[in-house]
């Protein structure tokens, strides 16, 4: 059985399922695993465009020799070298001992520095081309979309796009390869996800990428991860225009910390008048039970964010204050922020959350929210007022 799939005209899906990787660089949860995608273009000369991680090496070369019998590729194309596109590498020159490497200055750089590879290589520069027979390949540096040697490889003949990671997400292929092959819904949610956890902090790059290529003709979007557009990619490009302008939908994601429900009260209350106010889309995330990664998803989904915790050691609520540097580091931007907090004698986890609304200049909605071991009536009065205001501003 091969598990090559034919895209267009010479060009080939040679990519892999990862099913047992639990977590996507040692950090974000895959609880419907990945694909790594490497593509082969079968002309006078053979590209192969990125390879696969490591760990699925044998039945990667099984798929090069499956569509090539007995001929070898003459380039492989690195548009990207994180490990889980280039853990392959070694082996595949091993396997391939005179094929030419070809990649940008920084590329190199970085395969010397991984792997001591250093003969065979081609080095590009941005809007280069290596002629293959029938296809002739572009080279567009996309640098810190989302590594410093990004770029993305452009086939003339077909209009097809290799986009690195860009366009990319979480999910295997699961028998079907292209987005009008399989239920695009059931990965919208993991594209996005991939965004926001992976990508998303370079949002102004990816803002350069998409107007770089702008003046292409792109048929077929062949991104490093997830479905192949090739029946609408003008939807994943118009997807990432938006998510990295960090435009939001309409709704309200909202992130506790509680040790013993006390907090957890203040969350309900808001939570329900801002139901009675109108808003359809309301998360609530316990941030002791729900990963990150997923919070963030939702938290680059939509317009408002309220974030509250109890005190802990004079500090916030640690893994709340995992998240908050999570989103400083992605600098997240474009939220309507409301702030909350419990403590009992100290205080510190509200201060925590006004420092972390200064640091993305956020003006919180008024009021913020502080309890002292539990809520009173008043306090209850001012969860309206802040859901009250909050839903004001969603529907400005
Ligand atoms: C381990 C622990 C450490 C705490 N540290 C502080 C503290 O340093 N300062 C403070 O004001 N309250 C502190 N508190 C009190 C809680 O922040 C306070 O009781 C809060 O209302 C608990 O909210 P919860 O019921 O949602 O967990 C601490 C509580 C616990 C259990």
């Amino acid at each position: 059985m091969s598990n090559v799939v034919p895209i267009v005209d010479d060009v080939y899906w040679i990519g892999v399922n990862d099913r047992t990787t639990e977590l996507f660089e040692a950090i974000w949860p895959l609880p419907d695993g990945v694909s790594y995608n490497s593509y082969l273009i079968d002309d006078d000369e053979v590209a192969v465009i990125d390879t696969v991680k490591e760990t699925h090496i044998d039945s990667y070369l099984q798929n090069i020799k499956d569509t090539l019998g007995g001929r070898h590729p003459d380039y492989l194309i690195i548009n990207h070298i994180e490990p889980d596109h280039s853990g392959a590498i070694k082996a595949f020159k091993e396997a391939f001992p005179e094929i030419q490497i070809v990649g940008n200055q920084k590329t190199m750089n970085l395969l010397e520095d991984f792997y001591e590879i250093e003969d065979n290589h081609v080095v590009v520069s941005d809007r280069d081309t290596i002629d293959l027979g029938e296809h002739q390949l572009n080279f567009h540096l996309t640098p810190m979309v989302h590594w410093p040697e990004t770029m993305m490889t452009y086939e003339e003949k077909t209009g097809t796009l290799f986009s690195g990671d860009a366009f990319g997400g979480f999910g295997t292929l699961d028998g079907g390869i292209f987005d009008d092959e399989v239920n695009i819904k059931h990965y919208e949610s993991e594209i996005r996800r991939y965004y926001s956890n992976i990508v998303g902090k370079y949002s102004p790059m990816v803002q350069k990428a998409i107007s770089k290529l702008s003046d292409l003709e792109i048929e077929i979007i062949a991104s490093t991860h997830g479905p192949v557009w090739r029946d609408n990619p003008e939807r994943i490009i118009s997807d990432y225009d938006r998510w990295s302008k960090q435009e939001k939908e309409k709704g309200v994601v909202m992130v506790y910390g509680s040790m013993y429900g006390n907090t957890q009260k203040i969350v309900e209350e808001i939570a329900r008048n801002l139901a009675t106010e109108g808003i359809k889309n309301i998360k609530v995330y316990n941030i002791s039970k729900t990963h990150v990664s997923h919070i963030i998803n939702d938290i680059w989904k939509y317009e408002g964010l309220i974030l509250g915790s109890c005190t802990y050691n004079m500090g916030i609520f640690p893994k709340m204050d995992y998240l908050l540097r999570i989103l400083e580091n992605k600098n997240i931007r474009n939220h309507t922020l409301g702030i909350f907090g419990s403590y009992s004698w100290s205080g510190g986890a509200v201060s925590r959350l006004e420092e972390f609304a200064d640091n993305l200049n956020y003006e919180p909605v008024n009021p913020t929210v502080e309890i002292k071991c539990s809520a009173t009536e008043e306090d209850f009065a001012d969860c309206a007022e802040l859901a009250k205001n909050v839903a004001q501003q969603l529907k400005e």
